[in-house]
C-alpha cells in the first residue's frame, strides 16, 4: 500500500431512510428523508466520511466537484474550496457584463449557497482524514474543546398516526395534534433523553392552537426553556398577537414572520429575542442583519450549508463581535452530521443555547454501533481521532437501497399534503 495520503478516490452514496409523518409550514414530510454519504479516500488506504444533504441538485453538484479533489492532501481545505467554487460556481463576471443583464451574483445568491455545501460536505470528510493522520480528535483539529458535552433541546412535532399509503407499519410516536398528545410526545421525549430545553415545529396547525400547545408544555414542564418555531408561516400581525400570549415563557422566538423585514417588524415591538435559521444564512444575510441594527439577535447556524466546521466557527467569531447569540438547526439526519455537529459546538466557546437536533425521530443509523445515546440531553464530545465514528457497510447498503427503491429524488412536503388534502395550497405566510 501507498504511504502518500494524497486523495485518490471520492465516493457519493445517496441513502434513504424513515422519517414520520411530522407536520411543518410546508406540509408534511415525506416516508423516505434523503442524505448522501460522502467517503473520500487516501492513496494510503484511510478514509475519511461524511453525511449531507442528498437531494438531486446537491447529488449532481457533489459528483461535479468530485474530481477537484483528487491528487490533493487532506490538509489542504483552502486549496479545496478554490477547486470546489471554480468547479460548481460560473465564471465571475466583469462590473460592465453584470450591469447589463438581469442577474444577481451577489452573495448569498443559488450559486454561492451550493458552494457552501459542497465545501461542506468535502470539508468534514478532509477533518476526519486529518484527525485519523494526525490521531486526534475534529474538536481538538478546531483548536480544542471548550466543553467535554454538547447539550441538545428536545425537538416537537405536530404529527399524523401515519404515513399516507402506509408505506410501512406506524412509528411508536402515535399522533400529536393536541395539547395533550404534544405533551405525551414531549414527555416520551424527555424520559428517553433526557432534554434539559423544547422546542416546538408550528405554522402547521391554527396559531392559537399552538399557542396553547406551549402553554400547555410550560405548564408540564415547569421553568424549562421553550421556543416556537412557525418557520415564517405567521404575519407580523400573527406573529405580535401569540407571542403576547406566550408571555413569560419563551426563551427565544424563532422565524416567526417572513424575511429580515418581517423580523424586524416584529422585533421592534417584542421583548423576547429573534432567532432564525431562515433570514441569516450566510455572510452576506449577516451582513444586512447588522446594517439593519440587528433585529435577529441568535442566529442558529448549520455547517451543513454554512460552509463547514471552519467556517462556523467564522460566524462563531461575528457573532461574538455584534453581541449575538449562536446556537445550530437541524434537518432530517444521521448520526455522522450529529457527531460533527458535536465537535463543532465543543469547539465553539461562544454557544448560547442547546442545539436542534432531528435524532429522536430516526430509527436507523449509518455508523457502526448502532445509535449514538444522549447523557441528559447531551452528546459527549468524541477523543477518539477524527470524527470518531465509522461507517457500517451492511447499514449502508440497505440505506442505498432504500434510496433505489423510495421513488423519492428531492424533498417535497407541499406535494406530499397534498396526498392528504388535494386542496392544500402551501401559501405562506397561510396565518
Ligand atoms: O424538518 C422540518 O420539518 C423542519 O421544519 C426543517 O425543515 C427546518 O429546516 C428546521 O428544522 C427549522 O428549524 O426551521
Ligand atoms: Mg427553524
Amino acid at each position: 500500500m501507498s504511504t502518500s495520503h494524497a486523495i485518490r478516490h471520492i465516493r457519493i452514496t445517496p441513502i434513504a431512510f424513515r422519517d414520520p409523518p411530522l407536520l411543518n409550514a410546508a406540509g408534511i414530510h415525506e416516508p423516505w428523508a434523503l442524505r448522501s454519504i460522502i467517503e473520500i479516500e487516501t492513496a494510503s488506504g484511510l478514509v475519511g466520511i461524511n453525511e449531507s444533504y442528498g437531494d438531486e441538485p446537491m447529488l449532481d453538484a457533489l459528483a461535479k466537484a468530485a474530481p477537484a479533489l483528487v491528487g490533493l492532501s487532506p490538509w489542504a481545505l483552502n486549496e479545496m474550496e478554490q477547486r470546489v467554487a471554480a468547479l460548481v460556481a460560473p465564471p465571475v463576471q466583469t462590473a460592465s457584463e453584470f450591469l447589463g443583464q438581469q442577474v444577481s451574483l451577489a452573495p448569498g445568491t443559488h450559486v454561492s449557497k451550493t458552494v457552501a455545501k459542497v465545501v461542506s460536505a468535502f470539508e468534514v470528510a478532509m477533518l476526519d482524514l486529518q484527525g485519523q493522520m494526525a490521531n486526534a480528535p475534529v474538536v481538538d483539529l478546531l483548536g480544542g474543546a471548550a466543553r467535554c458535552s454538547v447539550p441538545f433541546s428536545a425537538y416537537l412535532f405536530y404529527k399524523y398516526a401515519e404515513h399516507a399509503g402506509q408505506p410501512y407499519a406506524p412509528d411508536a410516536w402515535g399522533e400529536a395534534l393536541t395539547p395533550q398528545q404534544l405533551v405525551a410526545q414531549a414527555q416520551r421525549m424527555m424520559g428517553q433523553y433526557g432534554f434539559q430545553s423544547i422546542k416546538l415545529k408550528a405554522g402547521a396547525l391554527p396559531p392559537d392552537e399552538e399557542a396553547a400547545g406551549i402553554l400547555a408544555l410550560a405548564k408540564a414542564f415547569p421553568g424549562l426553556p421553550l421556543r416556537i418555531d412557525p418557520n415564517a408561516n405567521w404575519t407580523v400581525e400573527t406573529s405580535l398577537r401569540i407571542v403576547e400570549k406566550l408571555r413569560g415563557v419563551l426563551e427565544y422566538y424563532e422565524d416567526p414572520a417572513p424575511g429580515l423585514d418581517g423580523m424586524a417588524a416584529v422585533a421592534r415591538a417584542c421583548e423576547v429575542p429573534l432567532a432564525t435559521n431562515m433570514v441569516v444564512t450566510d455572510f452576506a444575510e449577516f451582513r444586512r442583519n447588522a446594517e439593519m441594527g440587528c433585529p435577529v439577535k441568535i442566529v442558529l447556524s448549520d455547517h451543513h450549508y454554512w460552509g463547514g466546521l471552519r467556517a462556523t466557527q467564522r460566524l462563531s467569531t461575528l457573532c461574538r463581535t455584534f453581541d449575538l447569540g449562536l446556537s445550530m438547526h437541524s434537518n432530517s439526519h444521521l448520526g455522522i452530521s450529529l457527531v460533527a455537529m458535536t465537535h463543532l459546538c465543543a469547539s465553539v466557546p461562544l454557544l448560547t443555547y442547546a442545539c436542534d437536533t432531528h435524532y429522536p425521530w430516526q430509527d436507523e443509523e449509518v455508523i457502526e454501533g448502532g445509535r449514538l445515546q444522549f447523557e441528559a440531553g447531551s452528546l459527549r464530545v468524541p477523543t477518539t481521532p477524527g470524527l470518531g465514528v465509522r461507517l457500517d457497510r451492511h447499514a449502508l447498503a440497505r440505506l442505498h437501497d432504500n434510496y433505489l427503491h423510495c421513488g423519492i429524488r428531492n424533498r417535497d412536503d407541499l406535494g406530499q399534503m397534498r396526498k392528504y388534502d388535494p386542496s392544500f395550497d402551501g401559501r405562506q405566510p397561510r396565518f
